[in-house]
């Protein structure tokens, strides 16, 4: 008989939820991970530091408030790094107590250590002091995510050239930087020294960013970032990163040379795939560290599953929990139905993006034609009153059967206002339920009944003209 019912290799937001869901269906689980990363990426280097710093940023400088409190509201003059990591400190803190005592009360056995394959049923956990010893399972669940990427040709030494984990380490506040890679974590992090005062550049090797987002949307968070003194660099790729005494210079291939108190890379990352010697399991992982799964996130052997980062696209902490509950229902022989194909995005960028559905340019390469209603926070109430003149949200609608093909929403609160959009998108509503609901008042919400009125008036016109 194996040790366990399913053993898990990493503790984020997939390992968790794979270990939880096979503990309630009444299974032996447990989890291995190192013992200061409990939580994964997601909580130590990834999301929730992330956002954390995030909203420390807004609040101490006071971005936000600007437009109600002039120019020069601050609610610090000299932002320390230990003022911003004061906060993530005790986010982090918090949540890995609340993780382990989640497994615990689940009776999840939480290992110390790293795991690697022995067989395909078998770990060696190795403990912080060296020792080894052997775990078996009936079921595997690989989730051990994924490093940034480095390139090899770089010298990265965590003060002045970085990568994302490195920047939560800094010992001030850069006067300059350099972002290399203008994907969600470039641009995530761009948007924050850039709220701090440090004179950002993005270097991005594509023509544009974040292109799967809508047209306008981008356009406007381009307009605000450099308000912030953010200058893009499009269309070009790093060569070299050099550092000198005072200061580092990224050279460009075009031959520019861009100086700046820091570099960080955000180019992309790497499944941590190397250390587990999967050919003893009988498996294998592409160049970058990732695992192929089927719909049911099952590797080549059928008892070995992987989700999260390490099977690459979406990776993201929301559908990375997700996975792992669906790997470990299958597992289990538990019913599970397949993950809703509407899934929101969210950036949190400042201002914030989000959205669920398709965008204009999608529709349109795909000959469905549809109807835009808008509406612009500077119009609602609840705009005025918190001080949010550029948020907007945008509904895309059929004008042949009136239901949502795509919700987009930039300013204060998307990431949680797209959901509305999600839920009346997930029952097959059309824009008329918008029209006829009452909102709350004075909300943000209310920005979906002002732009469902403007889509249908829109609609009228057709309808009229065409009759
Ligand atoms: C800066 C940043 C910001 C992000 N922001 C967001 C966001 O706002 N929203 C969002 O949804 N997603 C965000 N993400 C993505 C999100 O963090 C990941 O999608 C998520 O963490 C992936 O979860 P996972 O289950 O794959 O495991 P991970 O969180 O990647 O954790 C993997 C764990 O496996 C452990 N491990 C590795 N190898 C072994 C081994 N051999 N043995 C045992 N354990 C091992 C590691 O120590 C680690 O703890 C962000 C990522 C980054 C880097
Ligand atoms: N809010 C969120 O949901 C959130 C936040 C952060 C990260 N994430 C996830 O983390 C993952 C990784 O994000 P990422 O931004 O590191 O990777 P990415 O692959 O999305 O973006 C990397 C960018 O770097 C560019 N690039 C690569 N090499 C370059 C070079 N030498 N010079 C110039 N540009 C170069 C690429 O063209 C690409 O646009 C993503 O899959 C994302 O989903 C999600």
């Amino acid at each position: 008989m194996p040790d366990f019912d399913m053993l898990v290799l990493g503790s984020g937001p997939g390992g968790q939820k794979a270990a939880i869901a096979a503990a309630k269906l009444g299974r032996r689980a447990a989890v291995i991970d190192r013992p200061d990363m409990v939580g994964g990426v997601s909580l130590h280097t990834g999301t929730i530091p992330s956002k954390t710093l995030r909203e420390a940023v807004l609040y101490l400088t006071g971005l936000t408030q600007r437009d109600l409190y002039g120019q020069s509201y601050r609610l610090k003059e000299d932002i320390t790094v230990a003022d911003l990591t004061a906060r993530t400190q005790h986010v982090v803190g918090r949540e890995t107590d609340v993780i382990r005592s989640q497994l615990s009360r689940n009776n999840v056995q939480l290992f110390s250590g790293t795991g690697r394959f022995v067989d395909p049923h078998t770990v060696a956990l190795r403990e912080a002091g060296g020792q080894e010893r052997r775990i078996s399972a009936e079921h595997v669940v690989i989730a051990t995510g994924t490093r940034p990427a480095r390139p090899d040709s770089v010298e990265f030494d965590g003060r002045t050239i970085l990568d994302s984990d490195n920047v939560l380490t800094i010992e001030r506040v850069p006067r300059s930087m350099v972002i290399v890679g203008a994907g969600v974590i470039g641009m995530e992090y761009a948007s924050m020294f850039a709220a701090l005062g440090s004179k950002v550049t993005v270097v991005e090797k594509r023509a544009g960013m974040l292109d799967m987002c809508d047209v306008e949307v981008i356009e406007s968070l381009k307009y605000h970032l450099r308000d912030l003194a953010v200058t893009f660099r499009f269309g070009e790729t790093v060569a070299a990163v050099e550092r000198h005494p005072r200061g580092t210079l990224t050279v460009l291939a075009s031959g520019k040379k861009i100086p700046a108190d820091a570099v960080m890379y955000s180019a992309g990352r790497q499944g941590l795939t190397d250390e587990l010697d999967l050919e003893k399991a009988g498996l294998a992982a592409d160049p970058r560290g990732r695992i192929e799964v089927d719909e049911h996130y099952r590797t080549a052997v059928p008892h070995i599953y992987a989700v999260g980062d390490v099977i690459g696209f979406p990776a993201l902490a929301a559908t990375s929990m997700e996975q792992g509950r669906a790997a470990a229902y299958h597992a289990c022989g538990e019913p599970v139905a397949r993950m809703h194909h509407l899934q929101p995005i969210g950036i949190y960028t400042i201002p914030e993006i989000s959205f669920v559905g398709r965008t204009e340019d999608q529709l349109t390469e795909d000959s469905v034609p549809f109807e835009v209603g808008i509406a612009r926070y500077r119009e609602l109430a609840r705009g005025q009153i918190i001080g949010d003149a550029h948020g907007m949200l945008k509904l895309l609608v059929s004008p042949v059967d009136r239901t949502l093909l795509g919700v987009h929403c930039f300013g204060s609160g998307a990431t949680e206002l797209i959901h509305i959009g999600q839920s009346v998108m997930g029952c097959g509503g059309t824009v008329d339920y918008l029209v006829d609901a009452v909102f709350n008042y004075p909300t943000l919400a209310e920005s979906y009944k002002v732009a469902a009125l403007d889509a249908t008036n829109r609609l009228r016109q057709l309808d009229r003209i065409g009759d």
